[in-house]
């Protein structure tokens, strides 16, 4: 489909940013249906967006239970391997919990505390994801998030794929939702008869699921937009052209809306990596790959930058010693042995990473996702008296007189 294009570094900004605004209009009726028919729009939204009849709305514990005997152990061996590192990454890089300063007379604390409640999207239309159960479900359990759903399209049975459930089995999730798309998010947001409302939604998925997610988040928080898929690829003459044309398809094979950038020094790289694409990438949407020739490494950077990309590889001489210059992106991979498909499963970062442009202000999962923080404060009376005099300046000030005399009233001899 299509031919890879060679095209200007300009080009690359221009063409990324497509608007979200015309998905949200699309989902818009899809998240009302849901908001109105809960359950029986679900079952009507899933026949006609996933095909199939549905064959429970939660999934039966009894089934969660069963699916063990459905899985290899070699790939429950390999869930095993991920969680790990994904737990042992998460949980020495979680902010301090408690902190409490002692001023003598003033003693001030922060703690942070974890949502009641999460509801994950786990995505599962092209391909399926039990990795993702485990990115965004790890780091709820160790934040201590009590409830723990995931909602995911059902398969061709109208239930979930075993390998999905018992993902989510080892994730911590302690409730399955076999329902996708927008009608899921939806679901999460505002409830149904099945479905009880979360605090606040995680997860990646496709375009439609990702306009959804934006669209409830006026009243439910979010994690992030974490769309289709994008990798931007730095790359010299040094660069293995393989691993470069790999790792771009890799993301493309994600969704025909996914985008891969190679930004590279070298033309020959650049004719060698488009060569390979067209050979190795029949089938997927190659027009996505963009592939620039750059004067410098410093030009290429300074592209990333403004780009935010989801993924970022650094196949350069000299890459690790230019970590520091990177301001936006999700995740950057260092060097020709750390592909994307590193930290997608193993490495023990997190996938779950915002996409079109949304680095610049967002950052991917990790366990403060499902945090948020109290503060504490402890006055004697010497430590009211040495802020009292501004407190009852300032309150005057804003015309606020009930602040000044909650302060005067204690500090009367
Ligand atoms: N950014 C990240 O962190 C990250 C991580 C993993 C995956 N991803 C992305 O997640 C996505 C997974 O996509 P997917 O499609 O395979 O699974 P998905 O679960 O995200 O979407 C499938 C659902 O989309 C809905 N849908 C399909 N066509 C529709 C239409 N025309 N109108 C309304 N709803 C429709 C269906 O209900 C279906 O259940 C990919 O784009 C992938 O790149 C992103
Ligand atoms: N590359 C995806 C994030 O864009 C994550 C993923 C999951 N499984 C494979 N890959
Ligand atoms: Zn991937």
């Amino acid at each position: 489909m299509g031919i890879t294009m060679i095209v200007t570094p300009d080009d690359l900004l221009v063409e990324r940013s497509k608007s979200i605004d015309e998905y949200i209009e699309k989902v818009r009726p899809i998240v009302e249906k849901v908001r109105e028919g809960g359950d029986e729009a679900l079952i009507e939204l899933t026949k006609q967006f996933d095909g199939v009849e549905l064959q429970y709305i939660r999934v039966p514990s009894e089934e969660i239970d069963a699916a063990y005997e459905e899985v290899d152990d070699e790939i429950i061996d390999a869930l095993e391997v991920a969680k790990q590192n994904i737990e042992r990454f998460h949980s020495i890089t979680c902010v301090e919990r408690d902190m409490f300063i002692d001023f003598g007379d003033v003693v001030l604390g922060k703690r942070y505390v974890p949502l009641d409640s999460a509801g994950i999207y786990v995505p599962g239309g092209r391909a399926s994801y039990p990795s993702t159960a485990l990115m965004a479900g790890i780091p709820a359990s160790i934040a201590g998030v009590e409830r723990i759903a995931a909602c995911t399209p059902p398969d061709e049975r109208g239930k979930v794929k075993p390998l999905t459930l018992v993902a989510c089995d080892i994730a911590g999730i302690n409730e399955i939702y076999a329902v996708g798309g927008a009608q899921a998010i939806a679901a999460l947001a505002y409830g149904t008869e099945s479905v009880k409302p979360v605090d606040k939604i995680v997860g990646p998925g496709n375009i439609y699921v990702t306009a959804a997610k934006i669209l409830v988040s006026k009243d439910v928080p979010i994690d992030m937009p974490a769309g289709p898929s994008e990798v931007l690829i730095i790359a010299d003459e040094t660069a293995n052209a393989r691993f470069v044309a790999l790792d771009a398809l890799a993301q493309l094979e994600h969704d025909p809306m996914a985008i891969a950038v190679v930004l590279t020094t070298s033309e020959k790289l650049a004719k060698e990596v488009q060569s390979l694409a067209e050979e190795l990438g029949k089938g997927l949407n190659l027009e996505n790959l963009r592939i620039a020739v750059v004067d410098s490494i410093d030009e290429a950077i300074e592209i990333s930058n403004k780009f935010a990309p989801e993924h970022l590889e650094m196949m350069f001489e000299g890459a690790e010693n230019c970590m520091d210059r990177i301001k936006h992106a999700g995740s950057v991979f260092v060097g020709e042995y750390s592909p994307v498909a590193a930290g997608d499963y193993a490495s023990g970062t997190n996938h779950i990473l915002p996409t079109a442009g949304y680095g610049r202000r967002y950052s991917g999962l990790s366990v403060e996702t499902f945090l948020k923080h109290i503060t504490f404060q402890k006055l004697s009376k010497d430590g009211l008296k040495r802020i009292g005099q501004a407190i009852i300046t300032l309150a005057n000030k804003e015309g606020l007189p009930f602040h000044a005399k909650s302060v005067e009233e204690r500090l009367k001899e």
